[in-house]
């Protein structure tokens, strides 16, 4: 019997995920923590995630309900399955925001015979409005935050107005914040510019953060190790516990743990680790722009171009668009497939952390989704950055400027990608005199991220913390915000251990 249908046991947790891979995942990840400290978990999501999981025919039925032990409980956004979500995220969001509640709200009245059972609600940014079910049952409300921290302080400050930020009047002004590098419009995520197209995310952000109160406790799917400043200028306002990285315990040298809790919503070909493992160590190109964006057919040709050029090995992720145009956006250049066959293989869906990790592959050129990029510095390769939306253009710069793990390709002036300067960024991270650094670097970060998710690494002590303080208050009703990231004492006895 699935632990939360178990009415009897205390110690409940619900976590509840916007329905994208890349958001359940970790969710699910930080679940299996949470079990392991002892506590009963299940996710709530909405019915596309259940469509999705149950299309991908690597996932059986069974799994679309069970992950690790993490019941998979659903409820409707208000729109039909076949609905268009990608080209009409506004109307989404609007109606996820409007029908989740609700829908949550029966979703707990019927899973939980007293909601009083359930310890705590925990939230990702997509659906900050869990918070307000949480209340309606008096349940404390965490965040578990699924993109670097720095994005959580940019979005803090711009939506509370402590810093100023681009406008139309003054749009490239450079950004200057606590903690984090100087940052120019392209630097910068898109919902915070003049320009963004996606009205309901600054609506969303702006309620999330000038609300922040609801959350008790802010969980972020980094470690303090690889964001210590940003995470430092943040415990004055509204701190965030860094607990990852969440990516599957095999990368993070977890070995006792086998099962990975994570959901496939895309049927991997598994037919290119074979092909990995024919090709020389440290070779192959890895390219993949996740699961959202899809590339103009510009650029598509540009990645084409550089990728025959650079006469190296390459595996290129080309996801079929769901919904596809006749523009030939996301699609190959004809002849592309039969003109490279002895150089490279294209799959429409990849097991990344499989790639990532083979020993085959030398660098990856991604559009900077943050699962895509913890799963990278855990695998210790380089990185070439091409950020498209969201949270990406502020990864590319973390990338480069931060952790120096990498490049980023430059824009042209007409804001697409030339072909030449994809090649160039290639041979930069492949041989050029930055190479064998950034290699380094990228070890030495793979190294770190292991050391925090240990027993008694940083990471595992907030979750250690925050575990305890669910237990042990959630009944005391003590609302004050969780400050405590791991204390300071405690950072000190992690950072004597870095690498
Ligand atoms: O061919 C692929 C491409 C991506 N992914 C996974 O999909 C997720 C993508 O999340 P990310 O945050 O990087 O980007 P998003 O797709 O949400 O934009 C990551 O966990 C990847 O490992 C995968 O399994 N196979
Ligand atoms: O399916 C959608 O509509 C969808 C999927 C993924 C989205 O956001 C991605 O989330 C990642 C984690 O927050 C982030 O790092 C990545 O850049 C985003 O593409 C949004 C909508």
């Amino acid at each position: 019997m699935a632990q939360a249908e178990d009415k009897g046991e205390e110690n409940h947790v619900l976590l509840v995920a916007f329905s994208a891979q890349g958001h359940i995942n970790p969710m699910l990840r930080l679940g299996k923590r949470l079990t392991a400290k002892g506590v009963h978990v299940a996710l709530a999501t909405t019915e596309i995630a259940r469509h999705r999981i149950l299309k991908s025919s690597s996932t059986d039925a069974k799994a679309a309900y069970l992950v690790a032990g993490i019941k998979l409980l659903f409820f409707s956004d208000g729109l039909s399955l076949d609905y268009d979500r990608k080209t009409n995220l506004d109307l989404y969001m609007d109606s996820l925001g409007k029908h989740g509640p609700s829908n949550l709200s029966a979703l707990i009245k019927e899973h939980y015979t007293s909601p009083k059972k359930l310890l705590c609600l925990v939230t990702n940014p997509f659906v900050p409005w869990v918070s307000d079910v949480a209340a309606e049952y008096n349940i404390p409300c965490a965040m578990l935050w699924i993109q670097p921290c720095a994005l959580y302080a940019i979005y803090y400050r711009c939506f509370n107005k402590l810093s100023a930020f681009p406008t139309l009047t003054d749009p490239d002004m450079v950004v200057e914040l606590p903690g984090l590098p100087s940052m120019e419009k392209e630097d910068l995520p898109s919902f915070v510019l003049p320009n963004n197209p996606f009205g309901s995310f600054p609506k969303l952000f702006s309620e999330l953060f000038r609300g922040m109160e609801k959350f008790k406790w802010v969980l972020g799917n980094s470690f303090y190790e690889l964001e210590k400043h940003v995470i430092d200028s943040m415990c004055e306002l509204y701190p965030i516990r860094p607990i990852g990285p969440l990516v599957p315990p095999t990368l993070l040298g977890l070995d006792q743990e086998l099962e990975d809790a994570s959901v496939d919503m895309w049927k991997s070909d598994e037919t290119c680790i074979e092909w990995l493992t024919q090709q020389p160590p440290c070779s192959v190109v890895y390219v993949s722009f996740g699961s959202i964006v899809v590339l103009p057919a510009k650029q598509m040709e540009a990645i084409a171009t550089a990728l025959k050029n650079a006469k190296r090995p390459f595996l290129w992720v080309v996801k079929p668009p769901e919904f596809p145009t006749p523009d030939g956006a996301g699609q190959l250049p004809l002849g592309f497939l039969e003109e490279t066959k002895d150089q490279g293989q294209v799959v429409r869906w990849s097991p990344q952390t499989r790639v990532l990790s083979h020993p085959a592959v030398a660098c990856f050129i991604t559009h900077c989704g943050w699962n895509s990029m913890l799963e990278t510095i855990c695998s210790g390769i380089p990185l070439i950055a091409y950020p498209q939306w969201t949270d990406q253009p502020t990864n590319a710069k973390l990338i480069v400027d931060v952790f120096k793990i990498g490049v980023r390709i430059k824009k042209e002036v007409d804001g697409n990608m030339s072909s030449e300067v994809i090649e160039k960024c290639i041979e930069e991270v492949m041989v050029g005199p930055m190479a064998e650094q950034l290699r380094k670097t990228a070890m030495a970060l793979k190294a770190k991220a292991r050391i925090a998710v240990q027993a008694g690494g940083s990471s595992d002590e907030n979750i250690r913390l925050f575990v305890e303080e669910i237990t042990s208050d959630s009944r005391e009703k003590d609302d004050s915000p969780k400050v405590g990231n791991l204390s300071h004492e405690g950072q000190d006895k992690v950072r004597d251990k870095d690498v």
